[in-house]
């Protein structure tokens, strides 16, 4: 085998210095040599090649992966023979892969690529790594979700969803909600144990703000997304199960959000989709120009057995040991309660307030518009959610917040912002509070929008509305449980930075050799 090697390497018009583990090789095809370069230089004297090739992840700047390849030739048949089997046995071995895969297409997401990315970017590398697929290309909302109810899904080794952060929710709620279904868990139960989905998600990214791909991958693109899926990823995550009055509304993996989410959500509505993207600028800037605030109580159970703080100035990477120990944890729970939940004693904190904004996210939102996210130190799978509580403030100070998200500044470093790290929270709107406990108050429902104290100010009697993972939800009073690593996509946290961008840009097949 060594023969081959040095003479490959020696023989290489570029001779990089190459390092491939065989966890990384995408695929091993033989390969027919043509005339053209056999009848070339030194090659003219040989009588016949036999020649494979390689395809394999190569790291490209900011997260980013492609598909290189490099061919090996020799004269000797039955050498190249054994390389080219040794090789294929070894991805035999990589059991983390998937076979076969459901794709789900969104043809209507973000800028209505889906199908193209599919097809053009996508599909070609599932085929060159003997993924076989069904795809189903959506015909309405919900579709995708309501399909996982009816097929077969243990056949496959993961489902894939092409489009956004709403198309991924639709996904994944249709296979937690699957798995439920089978276990037969209500899920209506807020204290309910829910059961663990192991059939991986991949996203490939073609939506709006693709949250959830960039802060899983650290980049929403396709062919990375892709590679991530044919090497057998898998990335536990945290959900949040939202209910209201022991009644299911939504799970939610990224932002929870009520007042300046919710509201821009409620602004963006449906018929502003031909706007694509672009709809969330616009509606983003409607929304603070509004300024509007709410009044609420919220009750939170802090997060303790989790090892990090919202503080903290390491982020969550590949590999991250505080998320390691919360599956150390889950495990040794899971073994002492089995499914039964361990009900915490630990006591409640309640908050009441005006809040411009109150968000709870369960990772750290980290999207091409903010690269740091809503709270860069937030954990993928610790079993625990931030929860962000942005009180009244000018114009000015909301301004100056949000424009933190965009740089290296703090943005929890302001009077008027707390957050938390918690395991579960309640919210209630000062609105529904007083119509629950006074009915037949009809005087404050005549005032409709307005505020009876100060008409002239941003104070809102409406509620706003929750934005979970970019649906809206029908009620503004929720209950909210963070449910440790309940489901796995296809990735591996966002990869700590090459220090070395020479050594990152060169890739190589060493190991092989
Ligand atoms: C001065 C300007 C400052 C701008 C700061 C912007 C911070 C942006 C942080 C965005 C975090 C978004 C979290 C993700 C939410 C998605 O689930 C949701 C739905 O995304 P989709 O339409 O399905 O791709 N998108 C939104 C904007 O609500
Ligand atoms: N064929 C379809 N027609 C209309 N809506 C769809 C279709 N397929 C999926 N949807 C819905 O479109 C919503 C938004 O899709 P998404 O892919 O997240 O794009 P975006 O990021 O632009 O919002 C999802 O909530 C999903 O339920
Ligand atoms: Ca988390």
């Amino acid at each position: 085998m060594k023969e081959l090697v040095l003479f490959t390497v020696k023989s290489c018009v570029h001779t990089e210095n190459c390092f491939v583990p065989i966890s990384e090789i995408i695929a091993v095809e033989e390969r027919e040599f043509n005339k053209k370069q056999r009848n070339i230089g030194r090659w003219q004297k040989m009588a016949k090649l036999h020649a494979f090739t390689v395809y394999y992840v190569k790291r490209a700047r900011n997260h980013r992966w492609r598909c290189s390849d490099v061919t090996f030739w020799c004269v000797d048949e039955h050498l190249c023979n054994q390389w080219t089997q040794a090789l294929k046995e070894s991805l035999e071995m990589q059991k983390s892969r998937p076979k076969q895969l459901l794709v789900y297409i969104n043809p209507y997401g973000g800028k209505r690529q889906g199908k193209r990315i599919y097809e053009q970017k996508v599909a070609p590398l599932f085929n060159l790594a003997s993924i076989s697929t069904d795809v189903v290309i959506t015909e309405h909302a919900n579709h995708a979700k309501d399909n996982l109810f009816e097929v077969n899904i243990y056949k496959y080794d993961g489902v894939v969803c092409v489009g956004g952060d709403g198309m991924f929710s639709e996904v994944m709620h249709g296979l937690i909600g699957r798995m439920q279904k089978d276990s037969g868990i209500d899920q209506n139960n807020p204290k309910a144990s829910l059961v663990q989905c192991n059939i991986r998600i991949g996203i490939i990214p073609a939506g709006s703000t693709d949250c959830i791909c960039y802060s899983t991958v650290g980049i929403s693109d396709p062919v990375t997304s892709a590679l991530h899926i044919i090497v057998g990823d898998c990335q536990p995550l945290d959900v949040s199960s939202v209910h209201h009055n022991n009644t299911f509304l939504k799970y939610s993996v990224s932002l929870l959000g009520y007042g300046f989410y919710g509201d821009i959500l409620k602004d963006n509505s449906e018929k502003k989709r031909w706007m694509g993207p672009m709809r969330y600028d616009y509606s983003g800037f409607k929304t603070f120009l509004s300024h509007h605030y709410y009044e609420g109580t919220i009750a939170y159970q802090p997060a303790k057995r989790t090892h990090g703080s919202p503080r903290d100035k390491e982020s969550c990477r590949t590999g991250c040991y505080i998320c390691k120990k919360s599956e150390k944890q889950l495990a040794e729970q899971t073994k002492e309660h089995g499914l039964k939940h361990e009900e915490g004693e630990e006591e409640w904190k309640v908050i009441k307030g005006k809040f411009l904004a109150i968000n709870a996210v369960n990772m750290s939102c980290a999207c091409p518009r903010s690269p740091k996210g809503l709270s860069p130190a937030a954990h993928l799978a610790d079993g625990s959610a931030d929860l962000i509580l942005v009180r009244k403030c000018s114009r000015f100070d909301f301004l100056r917040y949000l424009v933190r998200h965009t740089n290296q500044d703090d943005q929890f470093d302001f009077p008027f912002v707390d957050v938390y790290r918690v395991k579960c929270f309640q919210f209630t709107s000062k609105l529904s509070e007083d119509n629950e406990s006074n009915v037949m108050d009809i005087g404050k429902k005549r005032f409709g929008q307005f505020c009876r104290d100060h008409p002239a100010c941003c104070c809102n009697i409406v509620n706003s509305t929750w934005n979970c993972d970019g649906e809206t939800l029908d009620s503004s009073a929720i209950e909210v449980r963070v449910h440790c690593q309940l489901m796995k996509l296809f990735a591996r946290g966002i990869e700590e930075n090459c220090k070395d961008e020479a050594a990152c840009s060169q890739s190589s097949i060493e190991q092989l050799l």
